[in-house]
């Protein structure tokens, strides 16, 4: 053997004879060997030669039984393949056999058989010249055109199947560059073919017959392909006549399983529980939408003004959703990514969702997720079940009645998990486009093509939806409205919705701008606006009553009236409005939602040493929270209270260690050297049955310890975030924006925060950042100085650390 395309094989080959295969030059194959003549050959040639030359055989077919084959002489075939062994694998079990990995090199005849035992040898003629090959490629005439022909329907083969596969894009690469020749071979060995008709191409020693042998067999397997592919796949674009459509069923196991399904209903009595099953299994064949889907009519513009009628604010998102939906515009068969809108409740992800539902003229289906914790939910019941029901996903299909939606994934991040399956792994299913297009629900048990369903996922938090999930999602953060942002969402959206909801008129209810924020900062709490459109729902109702009210005392009271047939007319169906709308100032806020459920508390709570307001992140967005915390004799021990996690704990530890070291340097020894001599501490996070965890309270606690320890009262302005370092570093923290917006709705002035979390307030709207005082902390020396009145001094001049982190 001199090089790849000048193959010369020895004139005398040990003969391996195959009885359940046929190796092609150019192709590879496993080949197990168990018979005495082929153990024998691979034990005392493959196991024991050590030159090249030693691990080339002969592979020959054997058309005799092979279990007769101890004794007598095979049946060979007079053509075999000179193949090189590139692998052998022995094994004992079930009986000692040893696996052979072959790679076919080129035809060969037998012309003599020169040893029978122990195992075949015989004198081999060569028949493939694999030289002539890297010449042939120019070859013109009836082979020319044959191997373009051959070459054209191995291009579309290989076109037809998964290009991600990666033994197809490697064989799409092969094709260009293997010399023409080989074709036949190499594809014969690859696509669905009876060992006679490898038999027949391995005999088609003339290149152009090798051709016309293997041709045929190419066109079957693409013909097959294409049926397959277009029972499988329903297109929207296919004829979605019923009859058409059935036809093409038929073809496939879905008319299989329903024939199959008839013809036991009609054997069976009605009264059979098996009945109504299969009853309702058909109904529910029929009516999914298995070709019929709605027409995009997407326009970008149209889209944008849509996307800003609905929703004020939001700007980033909606930016990423016009672009989303720009690339759909121009390219329709686009695969994922799957958005999923983070955010706290109420903040307008579902209604988003919506949105882009109704800009692409879509239909919309709302699936939630919340608690789901079995994967049946996803996927149906298998039909053995009693009350056995197809998965959400396929009863949402059936609802659209298309098989193109906007489906909302909502609450992902509420996905439960229990003994019966992990629902998370059923949605990875259906949220892979690589995989979507044969979703298989237990209960249908035929493939649904999902490809064309547009999911979109909301969640309140990344933190506990499955990774392998998120992985497949593009995240959009919908952090929480500030309270000018929420008035004006109000104004806009809320009350004329809610208006309209009631019955009632702008000439009948106005709600000032003053009684709006009154609304927000008194009666909710909260990043979104949910809470804040019940509250006008509250009053709406209210004024309804009084609506109502008043035009039934304007009948009973004008006797004129009733007989102005005219005037009835008019007022048939509605209301007839008071003659005043009726104004909502803070008495009648007051008498209508009863007195406020949130008093802005700040300043009383901060009358005693020992109190400092930190911020935190919460899934429903920013929050404002207090630390406490207070002394008395005792061991120098330190007492947590308040549902605290362990790195929250740890914060607190590492904040007393810090004050301890540095009690003299901030005068707060007490008289002897370690403030906590002979004291207790305990240190309370009202609100104790919420879980509370995380780094970010650390300078909180720092602050509300000095405050205790000197005596002195933290400013009741300054809210404060950032994590700290046993060398008093500040170090920076996540969820500014959200934690901002709190201190901002809770009317404070001045926030500290980490220095390095500087470059996130420019995601703060403008004014939040003109109404507050911003303080970047680097050391724990400067968030004392600003968070208390005056600053917080030390006695003597300390060397500061300067922060590298
Ligand atoms: N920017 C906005 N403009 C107009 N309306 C809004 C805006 N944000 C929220 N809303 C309204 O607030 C209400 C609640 O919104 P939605 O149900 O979409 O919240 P959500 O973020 O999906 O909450 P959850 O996480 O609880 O599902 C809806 O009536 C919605 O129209």
């Amino acid at each position: 053997m001199s090089s790849n395309s000048g193959i010369q094989i020895p004139s005398r080959l040990p003969l391996l004879c195959t009885h359940d295969g046929v190796l092609l030059p150019g192709s590879t194959m496993r080949i197990s060997v168990d018979t005495a003549r082929n153990m024998q050959l691979v034990k005392s040639r493959l196991l024991k030669g050590t030159s090249l030359k030693s691990t080339i055989i002969g592979v020959i077919p054997n058309t005799r039984d092979p279990e007769h084959d101890s004794d007598e002489l095979p049946s060979l075939h007079s053509i075999g393949t000179a193949g090189l062994a590139v692998q052998v694998v022995g094994s004992n079990w079930p009986k000692p056999h040893y696996t052979l990995l072959i790679t076919g090199l080129c035809r060969f005849r037998m012309t003599k058989l020169l040893r029978e035992k122990p195992f075949l040898v015989a004198e081999v003629e060569q028949l493939d010249k694999l030289e002539q090959y890297t010449e042939g490629d120019q070859a013109d005439g009836e082979l020319g055109e044959l191997s373009q022909r051959f070459y054209q329907a191995a291009v579309q083969l290989v076109g037809m199947l998964d290009m991600s596969v990666p033994v197809v894009a490697k064989l799409r690469r092969l094709l260009d560059s293997l010399p023409k020749e080989t074709l036949p071979d190499v594809l014969a060995s690859m696509i669905r073919t009876s060992n006679k008709e490898k038999l027949q191409v391995l005999d088609a020693v003339d290149l152009e017959e090798r051709f016309k042998k293997a041709l045929p067999l190419l066109t079957r397997q693409i013909e097959g392909l294409k049926l397959l592919q277009k029972t499988r796949k329903l297109r929207p674009d296919d004829d979605k006549r019923v009859g058409q459509h059935l036809f093409l069923l038929c073809l496939t196991n879905t008319l299989l399983h329903i024939s199959c399904s008839i013809t036991q209903l009609k054997k069976m009595p009605e009264s059979m529980p098996e009945y109504a099953l299969t009853r309702n299994y058909l109904e529910m064949m029929v009516e999914l939408p298995w070709s019929k889907s709605s027409k995009d009519c997407l326009d970008i513009r149209a889209a944008r003004v849509l996307l800003d009628n609905d929703h004020y604010a939001m700007e980033k998102l909606k930016r990423r959703v016009l672009e989303y939906l720009a690339v759909r515009q121009l390219k329709s068969t686009l695969k994922g990514p799957i958005l999923c809108f983070v955010g706290p409740p109420g903040v307008g992800k579902t209604s988003v969702g919506r949105s882009i539902a109704r800009t692409l003229g879509r239909e919309f289906h709302r699936i939630a997720l919340g608690g789901v914790c079995d994967q049946s939910d996803i996927r149906g019941h298998r039909r053995t079940y009693v009350g056995s029901m197809p998965g959400r996903i396929i009863n949402g299909l059936k609802t659209v009645g298309v098989n193109n939606p906007v489906f909302l994934l909502d609450e992902v991040d509420k996905l439960g998990k229990s003994l019966q399956g992990d629902p998370a792994a059923a949605l990875l299913e259906v949220l892979d486009p690589e995989q979507n297009h044969s979703f298989t629900d237990h209960y249908l048990n035929v493939p649904f093509d999902l490809s064309q369903v547009l999911f979109i996922a909301t969640a309140n938090t990344t933190a506990t939806i499955p990774p392998a999930l998120l992985d497949r999602m593009e995240v959009l953060q919908v952090p929480g409205y500030t309270q000018e942002e929420k008035v004006e969402i109000a104004h806009r959206h809320l009350i004329p919705h809610q208006l309209e909801q009631h019955g009632l008129t702008p000439q009948q209810l106005q709600i000032p701008q003053d009684t709006t924020k009154d609304i927000i900062s008194k009666y909710t709490r909260e990043a979104g606006v949910r809470s804040l459109e019940r509250k006008i729902g509250a009053i709406c109702r209210a004024v309804a009553v009084k609506v109502a009210e008043g035009h039934k005392v304007s009948r009973a009271e004008s006797p004129a009236e009733q007989h102005n047939t005219e005037n009835k007319e008019e007022g048939s169906g509605i209301t007839a409005p008071p003659e005043m709308p009726i104004v909502i100032d803070p008495i009648a806020l007051k008498d209508i939602l009863g007195p406020p459920v949130f008093e802005m508390e700040v300043s009383e709570r901060l009358t005693l040493p020992g109190v400092a307001i930190g911020l935190a992140w919460t899934p429903m967005g920013g929050e404002i929270m207090f630390v406490e915390a207070s002394r008395m004799e005792g061991e120098g021990q330190l007492t947590l209270t308040g549902q605290l996690g362990d790195v929250m704990k740890e914060s607190a530890h590492l904040a007393i260690s810090w004050l301890r070291s540095n009690a003299k340097t901030y005068l707060l020894t007490n008289g002897s050297a370690d403030p906590l001599e002979g004291t207790d501490i305990h240190l309370h996070f009202p609100a104790g049955a919420v879980t509370k965890d995380g780094p970010s309270a650390g300078v909180t606690i720092v602050t509300c310890l000095a405050s205790l320890l000197s005596g002195r009262l933290v400013r009741s302005d300054v809210a404060m975030t950032g994590e700290i370092t046993l060398r008093g570093l500040v170090l920076p923290v996540g969820g500014i924006k959200d934690k901002v917006l709190a201190a901002h709705r809770a009317s404070l002035k001045r926030v500290i925060i980490p220095k390095r979390n500087e470059k996130d307030l420019e995601e703060i709207p403008p004014h939040v950042r003109a109404d507050l005082d911003f303080v970047f902390a680097s050391t724990l020396d400067e968030v004392l100085n600003a968070a208390f009145d005056g600053g917080f001094p030390m006695a003597v001049s300390h060397p500061q650390v300067v922060s590298k982190l």
